[in-house]
């Protein structure tokens, strides 16, 4: 028998799992009288990782678009916050502290700002700052970063690239998160002139064959069509991915039309004819480099969210790009990244669609009526980091 989550009847009211439904009594013409669901709220309990750089200041302005989704649609947000990155190094000597794994495990969803800075960047260190994001995606096993390319049509004279060659862009990347050439071995041997330095990289059969299965189901709800990207002609762990990728969709998804392009063409491709790619699927190294690349379509690595997700357990959310340390401090970063990374949590971890296009379509508004921080005003006038939100919070239905 299927299970039912717990039901609790209580005034008026009714939890169902997570969730809470709002009763009103409702009279029949025959005065029989019952109660009818009117809204269903939620009650969720968030992690927020705001980390180093601009990440604190991208954060919270994400925090007040999250609370005024709440407070308009009835639901019930729990926030606390956590040390990840430079500022954790600082505080205990360990990037990513146990209480921040803890709390993030026992968390419906995480909001991340951005990890990293040059007061960290010493190569002798005994730890960095990235050490911490790596192992978080780790610890909550999030081998799939869904980078969604999405142009606004507003922003298509904001990007440095013609208008004809990008109008229409509407790109998927499946980044493979936890494996690859950043959890490889890695160490320094010999001295002097001697020197060396290594890391490895390595895909397994089966990291591979989950995400290309992830990525393709991804395709058959889009357009149907599937990149597969690698170095398959001088990698070997790229040659097994481009094997086992063959492999997965032929047998499993015969219907989506299936490619696979080198990444050193792949990244010209992108700039030359983003059209033509609909879901692309890569390894770890690859994709993070490419879509820094693609965030140059809708013309600001300010502008590109990104989830996080693994089999189940809380999904993690951030911006693309990282601390900004060169303008941090200022007031200026766009937060429509992290707002729209926001706006993710609540579709993939919440299940709650209205409140993630309501947020999406206030971002749409805002570029609409002109307002752009500096990254995307090209010498026109711009507005900082609290402006561009207080715009949001205002469009937002
Ligand atoms: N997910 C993360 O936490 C990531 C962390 N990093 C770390 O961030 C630090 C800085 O790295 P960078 O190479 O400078 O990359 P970055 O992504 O921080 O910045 C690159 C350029 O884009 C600009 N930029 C980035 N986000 C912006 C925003 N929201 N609004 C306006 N402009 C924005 C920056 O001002 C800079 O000119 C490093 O320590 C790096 O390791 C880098 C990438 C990802
Ligand atoms: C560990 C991160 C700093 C790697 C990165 O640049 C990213 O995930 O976008
Ligand atoms: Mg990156």
């Amino acid at each position: 028998m299927a299970k039912v989550p717990d039901v609790t009847v209580m005034p008026r009211r009714l939890t169902w799992g997570k969730r809470l439904v709002r009763l009103n009594w409702h009279l029949e013409p025959n005065n029989t009288c019952f109660l009818l669901p009117v809204k269903i709220a939620l009650n969720a309990n968030l992690v927020l990782l705001p980390g180093d750089g601009i990440g604190p200041e991208i954060v919270t302005e994400a925090k007040r678009v999250l609370e005024k989704i709440a407070a308009s649609f009835g639901h019930q947000f729990t926030f606390s916050s956590h040390l990840i990155g430079g500022i954790a190094i600082d505080s205990c000597g360990d990037p990513l502290p146990q209480a921040t794994v803890d709390a993030c495990k026992a968390s419906d969803a995480v909001l991340l700002g951005a990890v990293g800075g040059p007061k960290w960047d010493d190569p002798s260190a005994k730890t960095r700052p990235e050490a911490g994001l790596l192992r978080i995606r780790k610890e909550l096993g999030l081998f799939a970063n869904l980078r969604p390319i999405r142009l606004f049509d507003e922003l298509v004279d904001a990007s440095p690239l013609k208008r004809e060659i990008i109008e229409g862009t509407d790109i998927l990347f499946f980044r493979e998160l936890t494996g690859g050439i950043y959890f490889g071995e890695s160490g320094r041997n010999g001295s002097g002139a001697e020197e060396t330095a290594f890391q490895s990289m390595a895909y397994s059969v089966g990291e591979v064959e989950r995400i290309v299965r992830l990525a393709a189901k991804a395709a058959q709800q889009r357009d149907n069509r599937l990149t597969s990207v690698d170095k398959a002609n001088v990698l070997e762990p790229s040659r097994l991915w481009r094997q086992t990728a063959a492999r997965v969709m032929a047998e499993e998804f015969p219907d989506v039309k299936f490619d696979v392009v080198l990444v050193d063409a792949m990244a010209m491709h992108l700039i030359n004819r983003p059209r033509d790619f609909d879901v692309v699927v890569t390894g770890n190294l690859f994709g993070d480099i490419l879509t820094d690349e693609a965030s140059m379509l809708p013309g600001s690595l300010g502008m590109l969210p990104s989830a996080s997700l693994g089999n189940g357990g809380p999904g993690l959310y951030e911006p693309i790009h990282g601390s900004a340390p060169d303008i941090a401090g200022k007031g200026i970063a766009n937060p429509l990244a992290t707002i729209l990374a926001a706006a993710m949590l609540l579709r993939h971890s919440l299940s709650l669609t209205k409140e993630a296009d309501a947020i999406e379509a206030a971002v749409g508004k805002v570029l609409a009526d002109g307002l752009r921080t500096s990254d995307l005003a090209r010498g026109a006038a711009a507005i900082g980091t609290k402006a561009m939100t207080d715009a949001v919070l205002n469009r937002l239905a």
